[in-house]
């Protein structure tokens, strides 16, 4: 469960990038956030995450405050962050192993994940070469799997399909849709409103920091009055 409570962040004192953000992401649900761009969906994440710190308002992931109990808060969730240029020195293999030893993932059910996650994501050829030889989206696939070797509670991903192959892409959303399913949470940002559409639970729609809707498709659909697709809805909101 991720709860944000009046949370504000300016950047320079100037920029509002999010201004009295409520929401509230509970578990069983994949959540999409959407938005046009330099909408506020990257600083959302980063607060949320605790990489920034709000200018104010709470931020709790399954109860734990992102700031007073930031050890606790961070154990709950794995993140994909929207650029997936990191350890580009390490082999694929090495990478995940030190994702397992920061979150203390034993040995024996590492060794399986890591094996199950590389079969799923066509990767078990890749593991001996260095994340820098990886195209994007090898390099995105490998931040994904390192984030679910440690099975967090909560994935937090920032546009996480951009970059993947319709299979990688189909595998990642199949197992948004599972983990969702087994009772946890899945919060998502994406451009790609076809895939919103079909997979989230819910969505919320941000603009210049503001939320403009949240709640699900039939019920945007429901509240604008209007048979249109999300993609339109989107466009109709955000340009107005
Ligand atoms: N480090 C920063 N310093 C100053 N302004 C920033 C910084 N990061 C973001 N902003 C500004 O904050 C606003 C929100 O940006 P943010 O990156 O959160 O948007 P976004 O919705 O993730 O956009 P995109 O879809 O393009 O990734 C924008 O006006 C952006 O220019």
């Amino acid at each position: 469960m991720i709860e944000l409570k009046g949370v504000a962040k300016s950047y320079n004192g100037t920029t509002k990038a999010v201004d009295q953000l409520d929401l509230t992401i509970p578990k069983g649900e994949i959540f999409g956030f959407l938005g046009p761009n330099g909408a506020g969906k990257t600083t959302t994440i980063k607060m949320i995450t605790g990489i920034i710190r709000p200018d104010q308002g709470e931020i709790r992931i399954n109860g734990k405050h992102i700031e007073k109990d930031a050890i606790a808060a961070k154990r709950q969730f794995g993140y994909v962050p929207d650029s997936p240029d990191l350890f580009l020195r390490l082999k694929g293999l090495e990478y995940l192993s030190f994702m397992a030893d920061i979150y203390e993932v034993p040995e024996q059910v590492r060794k399986e994940r890591i094996l199950q996650l590389a079969e799923r994501f066509d990767m078990t050829e890749a593991l001996g070469d260095t994340i820098q030889s990886y195209s994007h989206g090898m390099r995105q696939k490998i931040m994904i799997m390192g984030v679910l070797v440690h099975h967090p509670e909560v994935w937090i991903l920032d546009e996480p399909l951009t970059g993947l192959d319709p299979k990688s892409s189909y595998t990642l959303k199949e197992m948004m849709r599972e983990h969702a399913d087994s009772g946890r949470t899945v919060f998502f940002s994406t451009h790609v409103l076809e895939v919103a559409e079909k997979l989230c639970d819910r969505v919320a729609i941000i603009n210049k920091g503001h939320i403009l809707f949240c709640g699900t498709f039939p019920e945007m659909q429901q509240h604008f009055q209007s048979n249109h697709s999300l993609e339109s809805l989107f466009l109709e909101l955000t340009q107005a």
